[in-house]
């Protein structure tokens, strides 16, 4: 288990949406709540963490002293502010895991004091049902043993591969944004559903249905998706129709842009920018 069977202690700074999937995560994944503390910027906020969850809330500091694996998940915008609080109080041996879209290790390095362990990662919200995709990229102190114990945390709610840390801001766009993409279509869907005269839940169903199954296919038949996509698409056929109105509207070019954006957008967030 991540925390409890190591007997090492995690603390989440910043417990938002983010964090709290992921606290709530690794509780199901069998770590004991005594090994984990919280802090958020409002007090309350920590004590309802805490009622909820049974772990302890505690201050960014207390968390720095407390905690051998510090989580930074606020926002970018934030982190600064976070930083300059936090930094006297990490000693070095201390592993910092930043879960922040664009900001490098290095920014964190910087920071901290010398030698402080950094490694940075993007989840996704699906760690909330432990199918999460996480990348991990070490920085410039973190050893092979941090990165085993960043993986053992983010293996515990989903899958977690290593990138370079190059490749974070592309990794952004696909997997730490990606859900947000896929909830847009059903979105869509489901409305062209009542477009189409049929009641909201029904469309609902159908269609978060066919995107479940969708995507077992994808993970477990091994067939590329254009081999999946032409089984549905018979001759004269109904899919076709439909596709052809997506080939129209550039929804494949509006996807290469969109993702374009979220990597570009990540780049900007490289200094914990607006
Ligand atoms: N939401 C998502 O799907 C993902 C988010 N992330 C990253 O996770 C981070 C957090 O994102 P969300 O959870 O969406 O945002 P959020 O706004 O829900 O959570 C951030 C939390 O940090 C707290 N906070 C801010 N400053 C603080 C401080 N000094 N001390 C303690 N707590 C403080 C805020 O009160 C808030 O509860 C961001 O850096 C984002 O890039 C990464 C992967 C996926
Ligand atoms: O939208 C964002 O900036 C964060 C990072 C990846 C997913 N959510």
């Amino acid at each position: 288990m991540p925390s409890s069977a190591s007997g090492q202690k995690i603390a989440f700074l910043g417990t938002g949406k983010i964090g709290e999937a992921l606290l709530s995560g690794l509780l199901r994944a069998g770590t004991d709540p005594a090994d984990v503390l919280v802090t958020a910027r409002r007090p309350e906020r920590a004590a309802e963490l805490a009622e909820r969850h049974g772990v302890t809330a505690v201050t960014n500091a207390e968390a720095a002293k407390l905690a051998d694996t510090l989580i930074l998940a606020v926002k970018p915008q934030d982190m600064g502010t976070l930083l300059e609080e936090l930094a006297p109080h990490v000693a070095p041996d201390r592993l910092v895991v930043s879960a922040a879209a664009g900001i490098p290790t290095a920014w964190f390095e910087e920071r901290l004091a010398a030698g402080t362990p950094v490694v940075r990662v993007m989840p996704n919200t699906p760690v909330l049902v432990d199918e999460g995709m996480s990348v991990i990229s070490g920085g410039s102190h973190a050893s092979e043993a941090h990165l085993e114990r960043t993986e053992a945390i983010f293996r515990s709610v989903g899958k977690a591969i290593r990138l370079p840390e190059a490749q974070q801001d592309a990794a952004t766009a696909l997997s730490g944004s990606g859900p947000a993409y896929f909830y847009f279509l059903v979105e869509a869907m489901t409305d062209a559903g009542i477009l189409l005269g049929l009641p909201r839940q029904v469309a609902h169903d159908l269609i978060v249905q066919s995107a479940i199954g969708a995507s077992i296919m994808l993970r477990d038949s091994g067939e590329h998706p254009v081999k999946l996509r032409e089984a549905v698409t018979s001759p004269a056929g109904t899919t076709i129709a439909a596709i052809r109105e997506l080939e129209n509207h550039g929804v494949r070019a509006a996807l290469l842009g969109a993702l374009e954006a979220a990597r570009d957008r990540s780049r900007e967030l490289a200094g914990g920018g607006k």
